[in-house]
């Protein structure tokens, strides 16, 4: 959870690192490479170079839970808006995708949160795997990177203390917004494919995640990897209009369109009816680079608000 800053030289007291799982090396060309690297594993002078451009990061993106009291004076006279992402943030890293169980003490507090303020969940997964996770009714929900979202139709706004209804449409059913809607059966037709050609590599997992589709290699052997990632590379060669992006141990195949968490979070801003207004403070947790486009995003709303 990171808390923007521009107090120049200002030190800021600094989390422990802790993310040697997938440190960003930019000169690495394979996505699994990427994903993979290990501090330990590089070099002293790789590992002095990475550790002091995070430690330069982090004085312009301190930790919130360090600046906690901060966190809470900016919060003063402010319409809360709590964004959620779900692995690694509200259910721990496991080897199998099906089993990142969300605990009962995490429920009842994103229970708890959401009785307060708008909340929403925006994951990589499929809008209702991600719904059968959580199990909670009085919040948002956006699936496959934020391009399956169930919004509340008109503007909802919160009464203090009260539950927050889905909004329905005049049919009494929910809306979901879909942006890429028209590439669902080219999205059909990989994974179907992919499914086959990866079946005769041992521990590689395809998760149909809706509107993109996840190739997982956290239980692949490193031996394995190159073959992997021919294989997806191979597949996605008849298919310009996707692309390849990069999790913890996963490769994810989705549509090459300019829609990701970020504009996921503008949209429930949009239909929540806060986006233009000035005494908002949205709060965005996640821990992987896909939630990196929400922190982009807020800029963006920040930038436009002071404008
Ligand atoms: O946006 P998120 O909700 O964080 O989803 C991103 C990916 O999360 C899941 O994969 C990750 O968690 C798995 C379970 O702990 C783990 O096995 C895997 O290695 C991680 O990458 C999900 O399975 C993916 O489909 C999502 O894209």
């Amino acid at each position: 959870m990171g808390f923007q800053t521009s107090h120049g030289s200002k030190r800021i007291p600094q989390p422990i690192f802790k993310a040697k799982e997938d440190p960003i090396d930019a000169n690495a060309n394979s996505f699994i490479q990427r994903s993979t690297l290990n501090l330990i594993d590089q070099t002293q002078t790789n590992t002095k170079f990475i550790l002091s451009s995070y430690d330069s990061w982090v004085v312009t993106h301190p930790s919130a839970l360090n600046l906690f009291e901060r966190l809470m004076k900016a919060a003063i006279g402010k319409r809360i808006i709590v964004f959620l992402d779900y692995d690694g943030t509200l259910s721990p890293i496991v080897n199998d995708p099906d089993c990142a169980f969300m605990s009962d003490e995490m429920r009842a507090v994103v229970n708890e949160v959401a009785t307060y303020f708008p909340t929403a969940i925006i994951s990589g997964r499929s809008r209702n795997k991600v719904k059968d996770f959580v199990k909670l009714n009085n919040l948002y929900y956006a699936g496959s990177h934020g391009m399956d979202i169930m919004a509340p139709s008109m503007p909802v706004r919160s009464s203090k203390g009260k539950h927050i209804d889905i909004a329905l449409n005049t049919n009494g059913t929910e809306v979901p917004f879909q942006p890429a809607k028209k590439f669902l059966p080219a999205i059909r037709e990989i994974l179907r494919i992919l499914k086959n050609e990866v079946m005769g590599i041992k521990g590689a997992m395809v998760e149909d995640n809706g509107f993109c589709v996840s190739v997982h290699f956290r239980q692949v052997q490193e031996k394995d990897y190159g073959a992997l990632e021919e294989k997806v590379k191979s597949v996605l060669e008849n298919h310009p209009e996707f692309c390849l992006t990069e999790g913890k141990k996963v490769m994810e195949i989705r549509p090459s369109i300019k829609w990701n968490k970020g504009n996921a979070v503008q949209y429930f801003l949009d239909t929540l009816g806060l986006s233009s207004c000035n005494d908002i403070l949205p709060v965005y947790i996640g821990d992987d680079r896909t939630d990196e486009d929400a922190f982009k995003g807020f800029c963006e709303i920040s930038a436009g608000h002071t404008e």
